[in-house]
C-alpha cells in the first residue's frame, strides 16, 4: 500500500486559502501508484477557537464534497484529516473522515480527547462514539486525532479491532517535539502496526508553532519516511502489510498478554 502524507502550513482563519492549497498539492503529486493521502487536523481553519464556529462545516459538508472530487479524480483514499464540524444545531466537534476512491464516505470520528493546553473543552463538545476499525482497499485500519495519542488504551483498542495501520492526524506543537516522536514509535511498537502521522508546520498568529516531522513508523518502530520539522512537503512510503505478521510471530506480545490480570482494563 503506498501512502503520501501532505504536511502543510494550516492559514488560520482562511478556509479558503486551506482549500486551495490542498488543491494545488493534489495537482501537484504524482499520484498514479499512490493508494492513500493523508491531510493534518483542523486543516480547514487551524486553531482560532473563539471563532471556530464561523469555520465549522455542517455535517462535514462541504469540506466533504470537496475531498470526495480529489479522490474520485485521482482515485485515491483520502484520510482527510479532522476539520471543525457541527451537527445541525450541536456545538462544534473535532472531526476527521475518509473518502475512499470512488468519493464514498468510509469513516468518520469525532476526537474524544480534547486538549486542554489547547483550550478545546472551552471551545468544542467531545465526541461520545468509540474509535472502531474500518477498512481502505480490504484492510482494518484506525484513525486517531492529535492528543488521542497520549491514550495507548486506544490504540490497544483499534490494534484489538484488526487495525492494521493506525493513521494519527495532528496539528502538534513544536515545543513537545520529543512526545510526539517518542509516542508515535510507542504506538507503533506496542501494538505491533503501522504509524502514519500526520502535521503540520508553521506558526499560527496566537504564537503557536507546529512541529512538523510528519511520519511513517513500521511494526518493529523503525521511521521509514519522514518530514522536516518546518517544510511543506509530501511523505511517501510504500508499506507492506505482511510484515505485521513477521513481527507478531518473532514478538509475540499479543499471545502473552494476561487479560486475565490486568484488573483495571
Ligand atoms: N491538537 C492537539 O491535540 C495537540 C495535542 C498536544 O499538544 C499534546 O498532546 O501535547
Amino acid at each position: 500500500m503506498k501512502i503520501q502524507i501532505f504536511q502543510f502550513q494550516v492559514i488560520d482563519s482562511d478556509t479558503e486559502a486551506n482549500l486551495n492549497k490542498v488543491e494545488n498539492m493534489f495537482s501537484e503529486t504524482d499520484l498514479s501508484s499512490t493508494d492513500v493521502v493523508v491531510l493534518p487536523e483542523m486543516w480547514t481553519s487551524g486553531y482560532d477557537l473563539e471563532n471556530i464556529k464561523d469555520y465549522a462545516a455542517d455535517h462535514l459538508e462541504p469540506v466533504k464534497s470537496f475531498i470526495a472530487k480529489l479522490a474520485a479524480d485521482n482515485n485515491v483514499t483520502v484520510v482527510a484529516g479532522s476539520v471543525p464540524n457541527t451537527y445541525g444545531d450541536s456545538g462544534v466537534y473535532n472531526t476527521a473522515f475518509t473518502m475512499d476512491n470512488n468519493g464514498e464516505l468510509i469513516y468518520e470520528y469525532s476526537k474524544m480527547h480534547l486538549v486542554p493546553m489547547l483550550n478545546e473543552p472551552e471551545f468544542l463538545e467531545s465526541g461520545d462514539k468509540s474509535a472502531e476499525g474500518f477498512e481502505i482497499n480490504g484492510e482494518t485500519v484506525g484513525l486517531a486525532i492529535c492528543y488521542d495519542l497520549r491514550f495507548p488504551e486506544l490504540f490497544r483498542d483499534l490494534s484489538l479491532s484488526g487495525a492494521k495501520i493506525i493513521f494519527v492526524v495532528a496539528e502538534w506543537p513544536i515545543e513537545r517535539t520529543e512526545h510526539w516522536v517518542t509516542l508515535l514509535k510507542a504506538r507503533a511498537i506496542e501494538n505491533q502496526c503501522y504509524i502514519v502521522a500526520s502535521n503540520t508546520v508553521g506558526t499560527q498568529s496566537n504564537g503557536t508553532e507546529f512541529a512538523g516531522r510528519s511520519m511513517i513508523i513500521n511494526p518493529f518502530g523503525e521511521i521509514l519516511a519522514e518530514a522536516e520539522k518546518d517544510t511543506e512537503e509530501v511523505v511517501t512510503a510504500e508499506i507492506d502489510l505482511d510484515y505485521i505478521d513477521q513481527v507478531r510471530t518473532d514478538i509475540p506480545i499479543f499471545k502473552s498478554r494476561r487479560k486475565d490480570l490486568y484488573k483495571n482494563l
